[in-house]
């Protein structure tokens, strides 16, 4: 599967990145690209609306990439020449291939949508993909009415054989791996003959404001949602309303230039944060002033301020992370160059992400020094004095987020396959070193 756009951006890894070193007080404004999860959500939702549709500012990265290369194989005009992608809704009705690369998205979203189709669409991506769980999405698609061929496995490859139309009703899943099987059923539901009605069972489920996006994003199509009561989310059958959206900028990936503000004792702006947002990522505003920096949402936009003393003079923090489990790994970077102990709880579930990344936090920083331990729910940390090393990515656009924040504050630190942020930010690194 090497012939969609997405796939030509995993290159073979280049030498490790050497990171920049910060070592004056950071000041900046950045303008960053849009959000993964509204992009691919708007994407979904307007190849199942009632007209063409309008994503403007979308993000151009490999998920997004991925994405519209996968609605368009299903039978949808996806147009990504400008910056305003255009999406024309087509007959669903072609055998497919979809390469989900890496992303949790493509995997999860294009079943229930594929489900719609005539075609036989058949699913794999990157080998670590076969790892990721998807198995609760596809158990809740033949309870829905729909054949999914996928060997008993659970997981990548598998094929969809739907028939054009889909009976809908109420499913039962534990959805305490992602809450991207919750997102995945609902967005394609309203399509269904009688909706869908989908019941979590089990531990809670994670990353809940990404399902608040969901439902909101819905909603705003005309779609009604009845989420009500927890664990519980009912989708009506009926028309999704073409959009005319414009995709705020990606605040998860605000992350590591926020970071930079932190660790430098620097002031960091990041133009354009929306005043209210379902992104996860607003949480990073509590958590820096949590951390010791000055935070203020402002008309220039969303404005850090580190620590005087930098990055050792950031405080230790006790965290639940499990509603914003994506922020862990520039959090993590953080604590391990913070001045106190800090303890992150709750993101079991991130060892099912790009990597398993509390394994990954835990190694990584550990090679570079810091004191930490990784625990079944999360990590702790404590203040140790950190050294320049190899600091590895597994493919995670989050890992790389990590090592270059050490690096800024570290001398020697070099990150290894820095271009797999192309995940979901084109050209970071460039970003990145415009700024140091
Ligand atoms: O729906 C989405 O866009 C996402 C949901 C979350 O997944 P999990 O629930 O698997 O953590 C998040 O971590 C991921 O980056 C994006
Ligand atoms: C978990 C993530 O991605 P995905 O959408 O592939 O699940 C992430 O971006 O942190």
């Amino acid at each position: 599967m090497s012939d969609t756009p997405g796939a030509t951006a995993r290159a073979t890894p280049a030498e490790p990145w050497p990171a920049p070193r910060a070592h004056e007080p950071v000041r900046a404004t950045v303008s960053l690209p849009g959000s993964k999860s509204l992009t691919n959500r708007a994407l979904v939702l307007a190849a199942l609306a009632d007209g063409p549709s309008v994503v403007r500012r979308a993000l151009r990265s490999r998920d997004t990439s991925l994405m519209a290369a996968a609605l368009t194989g299903l039978g949808a005009r996806v147009d990504t020449s400008g910056d305003d992608w255009e999406v024309v809704p087509g007959t669903l009705d072609r055998d497919a291939e979809v390469d989900c690369g890496l992303a949790g998205t493509v995997m999860r979203f294009v079943p229930p949508v594929a489900g719609l189709s005539t075609g036989a669409v058949a699913f794999d991506g990157d080998p670590h993909m076969r790892n990721r769980p998807v198995g609760p999405v596809l158990e809740a698609l033949r309870a829905l009415g729909v054949e999914v061929d996928d060997g008993g496995r659970g997981a990548l490859p598998f094929t969809v054989r739907g028939r054009g139309a889909v009976p809908g009703g109420t499913v039962v899943l534990d959805a305490s791996g992602s809450s991207q099987f919750v997102s995945a059923l609902l967005l394609a539901g309203a399509r269904y003959e009688r909706g869908v009605d989908v019941r979590h069972d089990g531990k809670p489920v994670p990353s809940l404001p990404h399902i608040d996006m969901t439902v909101a994003m819905l909603r705003e199509q005309g779609v009604e949602v009845d989420d009500d009561d927890a664990n519980r989310w009912a989708v009506a059958p009926g028309p999704v309303a073409a959009l005319d959206r414009t995709v705020e900028p990606d605040l998860s990936n605000a992350g590591p230039f926020l970071a930079l503000a932190a660790v430098s004792g620097g002031t960091v702006t990041v133009r354009d944060w929306p005043r209210s947002t379902t992104q996860a990522g607003d949480a990073l505003r509590d958590i820096l002033t949590a951390m010791g920096c000055r935070v203020s949402l402002g008309d220039d936009g969303l404005e850090v301020t580190g620590p005087d003393g930098g990055a050792a003079a950031l405080a230790g923090v006790d965290l639940d992370l499990h509603d914003v489990g994506e922020l862990t790994p520039v959090v993590a970077a953080l604590c391990a160059l913070a001045g106190s102990p800090s303890r992150l709880r709750g993101v079991a579930h991130i060892r099912a992400h790009e990597t398993d990344r509390l394994a990954a936090l835990a190694r990584e920083l550990g090679t570079l020094g810091a004191d930490v331990t990784e625990d079944p729910d999360g990590l702790d940390l404590r203040p140790a004095t950190l050294h320049g090393g190899v600091f590895r990515t597994y493919a995670d656009h989050r890992m790389a987020h990590a090592g270059v924040v050490v690096g800024a504050a570290v001398d020697g630190v070099l990150v290894e396959d820095v271009a797999t942020t192309a995940k979901t930010f084109p050209d970071f690194a460039e970003a990145w070193s415009r700024l140091l």
